[in-house]
């Protein structure tokens, strides 16, 4: 295994967190338009019940047997606290981290999930490429619907790659 391509500069398109943070604020404030996912973890489940049809929320909803894992993840996510520092300069911050000796954009990656056509149409490709617009790495399944090649295009110049 070998790594072929290493980023040194942040992703091009990697959001303006605090901006879009803004834009959340704003558009709710002042035009009543809440974002179409909810950004409350608390009520993701709930909106993909909504929206999704029973076989697509049945295959994800109860994780990989009766939770257990799901439940320390969140007990785990409780224990980090966030510390308000305030009259910093915040519009560009750096979220980069180092694993495995390559340069990533974002600490948040998108694990491996397999079978994505079942969500939706645009299986994994559709998601590879909506990751590489963020400038967060898209973990392709072994089990995927799409090819490895598809997704590889659909993950654009930026992915990285490893073989
Ligand atoms: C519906 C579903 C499908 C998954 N498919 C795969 C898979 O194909 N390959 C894999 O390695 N992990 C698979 N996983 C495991 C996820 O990648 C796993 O939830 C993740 O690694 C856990 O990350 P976390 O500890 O950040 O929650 C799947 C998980 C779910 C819920």
């Amino acid at each position: 295994m070998s790594a072929t391509q290493a980023v040194q500069d942040p992703h091009p398109k990697a959001r303006n967190y605090g901006a879009y943070q803004s834009e959340i604020y704003a558009h709710g404030m002042f035009n009543n338009i809440l974002p179409t996912v909810t950004t409350d973890p608390n009520k993701l489940e709930e909106q993909a019940k909504k929206n999704l049809g029973s076989r697509s929320y049945n295959y994800v909803a109860g994780g990989a047997g009766e939770r257990a894992t799901m439940n320390a993840n969140r007990l785990a996510f409780r224990q980090w606290k966030m510390v308000p520092r305030m009259l910093r300069q915040t519009t560009h911050r750096d979220l980069r981290v180092e694993l495995f000796g390559q340069t990533y954009d974002s600490p948040l990656l998108v694990a491996p999930v397999g079978v994505q056509q079942i969500f939706h149409e645009d299986k994994e490709t559709g998601v590879a490429e909506v990751a590489a617009d963020l400038g967060v790495p898209y973990i392709l399944s072994t089990a995927s619907s799409a090819s490895i090649e598809d997704v590889a295009v659909a993950n654009g110049e930026h992915g990285h790659r490893w073989y």
